[in-house]
């Protein structure tokens, strides 16, 4: 089984490095040319929560390359697995560059790779359809926590679970034996992994967690776990469910009655970490935020039910990387 890996960042890192050191057959598929001319002369190196080494994976033991360089290699030797590990606003151009390129250049139905979606946030599974409809689509989400340190490194922060499976709107895909195997492979690499039934219930879970935890901690400058030091911010963090909430209730969407103690339990066994819009900001990267709390106010619009607190927050997220022109 080859798993083609896109994105070579901290998931992409981590993933790649951890299934190639288990002698899964991994390619590593950038966006430069300098990055995968790092890795083919000094592999992956994938460092445990306390900044030791867990593993060490030699370049021989997975193939790296620019994207662009991806649809020659596949068709010398096609790959089962497409792993989409980008941000969301790259997420379609991905796709377009590696799946969207073996649809243009003809490739059989029988030979398509399931492609699966690692994005936090909202939305970009109905997108990627768009760009490859009737594909085997498959969404993933992790609580696997990961940083890329250097073009070659990856801090493992936290040990996760992964959920695959296929949303409801693209069940068309429907889970299939290959995917068993996948996960078999995930499993032999060190994952927690597993198919879900229910990708759909996972996915809209996440988005509360991500749409309560990350803009605040972003915005206030603090780690997950300071979110609970004190009842004002709690306060906060509970206007933003209960907006949601009314989003979910408007749009059918249904939820566990105890998804606040969910989130506080999230912010404690996360307490210590950097949330990943925290991190954007830290960057000066652009954040998901359009896509977590915008998707929340999107849902929103589509029942009729406007969430103004989503729609500010995603503003006042927005406003900390937006530069002056
Ligand atoms: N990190 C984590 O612990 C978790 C992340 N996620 C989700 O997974 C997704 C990925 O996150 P993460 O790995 O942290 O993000 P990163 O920003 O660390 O990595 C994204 C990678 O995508 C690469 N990329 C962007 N455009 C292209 C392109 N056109 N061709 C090839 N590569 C490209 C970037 O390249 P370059 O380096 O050149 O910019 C970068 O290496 C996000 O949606 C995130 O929310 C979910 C759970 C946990
Ligand atoms: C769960 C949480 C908040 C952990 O940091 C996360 O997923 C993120 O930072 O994006």
């Amino acid at each position: 089984m080859i798993i083609d890996v896109v994105g070579a960042g901290s998931l992409g890192l981590l993933y790649s490095g951890k299934l190639a050191a288990a002698d899964v057959e991994v390619r590593l598929w950038c966006r430069s040319v300098g990055q995968a001319k790092e890795l083919r002369s000094k592999g992956i190196t994938v460092l445990d929560v306390h900044g030791a080494m867990e593993s060490a994976v030699d370049p021989e033991a997975f193939l790296t390359g620019s994207i662009e360089e991806f649809s020659k290699r596949w068709k010398q030797e096609p790959g089962q697995w497409i792993f989409l590990m980008t941000k969301q606003k790259d997420a379609e151009a991905v796709s377009s560059m590696t799946a969207g390129r073996l649809v243009k250049e003809g490739i059989s139905v029988e030979q398509q790779p399931g492609v699966v979606c690692f994005q936090n946030g909202y939305g970009h599974m109905e997108r990627i359809e768009g760009i490859l409809p009737g594909w085997p689509l498959y969404a993933a989400i992790t609580t696997e926590g990961a940083k890329r340190t250097k073009r070659h490194e990856v801090l493992h922060a936290g040990s996760g679970m992964t959920w695959i499976g296929v949303p409801e709107a693209h069940s068309r895909a429907k889970v299939s034996v290959h995917a068993e195997r996948l996960v078999k492979m995930l499993q032999k690499a060190g994952f927690s992994a597993d198919l879900s039934n229910d990708i759909d219930s996972r996915i809209y879970r996440k988005l509360l967690i991500n749409a309560v935890i990350n803009p605040l901690t972003a915005l206030w400058n603090i780690p997950n776990g300071e979110l609970l030091a004190s009842d004002k911010r709690m306060q906060t963090m509970r206007m933003l469910l209960d907006e949601a909430l009314e989003v979910y209730d408007a749009c059918g969407i249904p939820y566990e009655d105890d998804i606040w103690e969910q989130i506080l339990e999230v912010c404690s066994s996360t307490a210590g970490n950097t949330s990943s819009m925290l991190k954007d900001v830290q960057e000066g990267a652009a954040t998901e935020v359009d896509w977590i709390n915008g998707s929340i106010t999107a849902l929103g619009l589509k029942a009729n039910k406007r969430a103004v607190t989503h729609e500010l927050i995603t503003g006042l997220v927005k406003g900390l990387t937006i530069r002056e022109e």
